[in-house]
């Protein structure tokens, strides 16, 4: 079994158990039930750098990446970095993050969140949502068309942005659909872990250009972006690069500021 396959099978009995401990009209209560969400979308379409910051403590292909900063401050500064939006890891076993790791961003900066979990029942959709997400991610490895159509619609329906995640020509041609609003290529191979660029050029030219196209992982300097810009992508999702350091903002910042220079 591939750790793909592991991370899917735990989060089906972690999802079932949520289930049975909190209804969905309970989650349906939440205040942030009724909040006005922020399209990452627009903000990418609009933006010259188009970063997207990930809080990520740990992986399973790097282990421990940082465990001594705490969400407010990244959250606060990847705000003041100027990114367009943040990714938050809510999986627990394999990432370290949780749902209250959202609820706490949230609570912290006004930028479109990104709930960043293996989605595999809409029940994970209603609590993106109560805890404050503004985006949820589906990636097409681990669903069927079936599956991307029911758990994106219901995300509209929700007013989320939805990120759909490819990592080859196969997942996307499955994919393509209206429900949708960015295509993300994700360089690592969930399955091997490998790293490559070149995934994001291979498939930009397969993607319709009414999706906001984004690069997703292994992006670590400001070389990586100039050389995805040309291939269309205006959003690059970065962790590790931006959260190893002991102080993410401020890389952020310095990050953004050069490559806006
Ligand atoms: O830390 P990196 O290499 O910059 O990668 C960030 C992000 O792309 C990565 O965490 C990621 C992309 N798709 C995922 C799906 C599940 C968990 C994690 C991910």
């Amino acid at each position: 079994m591939n750790i793909l396959d592991k991370i899917t099978l735990d989060k089906r009995k972690e999802v079932a158990l949520r289930k049975s401990l909190i209804p969905i009209s309970q989650l349906e209560q939440s205040v942030l039930f009724e909040r006005q969400t922020v399209s990452l979308a627009n903000n990418l379409r609009n933006s010259t750098s188009g970063i997207i910051a990930e809080h990520k403590r740990r992986s399973p292909s790097k282990s421990i990446i940082n465990n001594n900063l705490n969400v407010q401050d990244v959250a606060k500064g990847y705000e003041n970095a100027g990114v367009c939006g943040m990714s938050v890891l809510t999986d627990g076993k394999y990432f370290g993050g949780s749902l209250d790791d959202l609820l706490t961003a949230r609570a912290s900066c006004n930028l479109p969140l990104l709930r960043k979990e293996f989605i595999i029942d809409e029940y994970q959709l209603i609590e993106a949502k109560a805890y404050g997400a503004d985006v949820i991610l589906l990636i097409a490895a681990i669903l069927t068309r079936d599956e991307i159509k029911q758990f994106s619609e219901f995300a509209k329906s929700l007013n989320l942005d939805v990120l759909l995640e490819v990592h080859n020509e196969e997942e996307l041609n499955k994919s393509i659909m209206p429900s949708l609003d960015m295509l993300g290529v994700n360089n690592r191979n969930l399955k091997t872990f490998d790293v490559s660029l070149e995934t994001s050029k291979t498939l930009s030219s397969l993607i319709p250009n009414d999706f906001v196209k984004v690069s997703e992982s292994g992006i670590s300097n400001i070389e990586a972006i100039k050389e995805l810009q040309p291939y269309g992508y205006q959003g690059f999702l970065i962790g590790e690069n931006f959260m190893k350091t002991d102080n993410p903002g401020e890389s952020a910042t310095e990050f953004i500021k050069t490559l806006e220079q």
